[in-house]
């Protein structure tokens, strides 16, 4: 079953088009949200809490759309930001107050649990709380309603690497149960190395693609030789190809065919999301980069 289904979505938001053919997030797993700043990784995520409304197209989220059963979809999605939403004169605890009113499956032996994790003070107020701190509060008012999809756009720009890396734990803890579903927009794509199942990728707001992380990562490569091997032909199996000192590199589907040719004239190695993201872009300026290091 699908958690967001999409269906040629356009909208414009001045110079900016996002455009989605189709996109289908399954349940049950964490999907990564890449693309470089400006690609339309919030706006996509506006769109998908109504917060923004496409020209042409329809989102489905839990198989409704926003108009068949708005309450239904808000109260089963959390959503952690960037940045500070909340009133910087409450405190947790007034928070709570609100939240406990909206939400019928708020838990609060869990807020409380996690704000005890996360070391924030129920009275502190929210204009005294670091930068790091609101974000962790907001990571425990998303998760103390147990939504079955948790929206992450951007959180862990101002976490310390210390805490980073519970959230990840509790991310993967929350994925236990089955009926958990995350999206996770991020530009710290070793997180998602680590936890993503699948990796859906926006460029210029279109999705390029959305794929299982694993399968990803066993297609690509990473190939480094002489440019001298190079020819017409085999160019069309590089993408986004860099040189530097005669010598080339560049992302590839096709690794097996240079390994055949070249042995090891040519170098192969696994690729990361960030290489991907990387020689995507160059293949995209369709310039043959000279590589400034
Ligand atoms: N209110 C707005 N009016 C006009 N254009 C907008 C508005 N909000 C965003 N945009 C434009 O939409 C495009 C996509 O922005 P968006 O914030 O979705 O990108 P992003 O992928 O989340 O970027 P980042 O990684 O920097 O957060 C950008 O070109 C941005 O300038």
């Amino acid at each position: 079953m699908n958690v967001i289904t999409i269906n040629q979505l356009k909208s414009k938001q001045g110079d900016f088009e996002l455009n989605i053919d189709e996109l289908n997030i399954p349940k049950g797993y964490i999907t990564g949200l890449i693309g470089e700043n400006g690609s339309g990784k919030t706006s996509l995520i506006y769109h998908l809490l109504n917060l923004r409304v496409q020209d042409t197209g329809e989102i489905k989220i839990f198989d409704r759309t926003f108009i068949e059963d708005r309450e239904y979809i808000l109260s089963n999605i959390g959503i952690v930001y960037s940045e500070n939403h909340f009133p910087d004169f409450m405190n947790p605890k007034s928070l709570e107050k609100i939240f406990i009113d909206y939400y019928v499956t708020w838990d609060s032996n869990l807020y409380a649990h996690y704000l005890d994790k996360f070391e924030i003070p129920m009275t502190k107020k929210i204009k005294t709380l670091s930068q790091g701190m609101k974000i962790k509060l907001n990571i425990a008012t998303a998760m103390s309603h147990k939504p079955k999809l948790l929206i992450l756009d951007e959180p862990t720009s101002n976490l310390d690497p210390t805490f980073r890396i519970e959230l990840l734990n509790i991310l993967q803890d929350l994925m236990l149960d089955e009926d958990q579903t995350i999206l996770f927009s991020t530009h710290i794509t070793s997180d998602l190395e680590q936890i993503a199942d699948y990796i859906a990728f926006i460029e210029e707001g279109r999705l390029m693609l959305y794929e299982e992380k694993d399968h990803l990562l066993e297609q690509y490569h990473i190939i480094e030789g002489d440019d001298l091997l190079l020819d017409d032909e085999l160019d069309q199996l590089l993408i986004g190809t860099e040189f530097n000192d005669k010598r080339f590199k560049a992302m590839t589907k096709d690794a097996d065919v240079f390994r055949e040719l070249f042995g090891d004239k040519v170098i192969i190695n696994p690729i990361t999301i960030d290489q991907m993201m990387y020689f995507s872009k160059l293949k995209r300026l369709g310039v043959k980069h000279e590589a400034t290091y």
